[in-house]
């Protein structure tokens, strides 16, 4: 599975500066935390990492590969889950999960059984017939994260997935993440949450924009 590097990378939106230069390098298996106050440029980050925004400097690769668009990423097997979860509302769970498996090309018996084992993992079996506007926003939450483990993604970027989650489900997710990176996955969780931060193998904290690390990957 490919590294994901970054190289001065930095965001703006017109005169502010969310995301001052920054270098940073996540390798397969890794999990790391991006923590920090509201406002501080963690989405900036996250989006600019899954090329969901043009950059105002800098590259991004995944392995090796310089990545020039979010298309490209998503070719790349870069899966980003946004903080307002991104589910289509007007279809179920499972629907919002295979829809886009299928148009992948995952054969369907194989997108069905990752549905299922995915909807499984976030603890909403039972809940894969619900349309997606009929849940809570936490089980919305949990769906959008069920949609990208059933991607096998190579590069994972979440948005606060645990925001609007219990303590149990927090667990559950964070423990979800692990997962994706002991398949070899790069995962980049985005949270304001300090006990799932201490959770992963590393935090790099975002203060007006500017990183530093809190635990550094090694
Ligand atoms: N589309 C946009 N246009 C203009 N300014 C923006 C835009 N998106 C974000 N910003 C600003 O960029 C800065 C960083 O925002 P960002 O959403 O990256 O922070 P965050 O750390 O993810 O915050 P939160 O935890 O509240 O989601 C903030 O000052 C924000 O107001």
């Amino acid at each position: 599975m490919p590294e994901l590097v970054a190289h001065g990378l930095s965001v703006a939106y017109g005169d502010l500066v969310a995301l001052q230069p920054l270098d940073l390098a996540v390798r397969p298996g890794q999990l790391l935390a991006v923590s920090g106050p509201s406002g501080a440029g963690k989405s900036s980050l996250l989006w600019a990492l899954g090329a969901a925004l043009r950059p105002a400097g800098g590259s991004v690769s995944v392995g090796g590969a310089a990545v020039t668009d979010r298309e490209h990423a998503a070719s790349l097997g870069v899966v980003v889950v946004p903080q307002g979860n991104g589910l289509a509302s007007s279809l179920t769970a499972a629907e919002n999960i295979i829809v886009p498996q299928l148009a992948a090309g995952v054969p369907a018996d194989d997108a069905a059984r990752r549905t299922a084992d995915a909807l499984t993992l976030v603890g909403l079996e039972e809940s894969g017939n619900h349309l997606i506007e009929e849940l809570s926003g936490g089980q919305q939450q949990r769906v959008a994260l069920a949609r990208a483990f059933a991607a096998r993604a190579e590069v994972l970027l979440a948005d606060e997935p645990t925001s609007d989650l219990d303590a149990a489900n927090r667990e559950r997710m964070v423990a979800a993440l692990r997962a994706e990176a002991e398949r070899g996955a790069v995962v980049v969780m985005a949270t304001h949450d300090p006990e799932a931060a201490a959770q992963t193998d590393g935090e790099l904290h975002l203060d007006a924009g500017v990183a530093t690390w809190v635990r550094p990957l090694v």
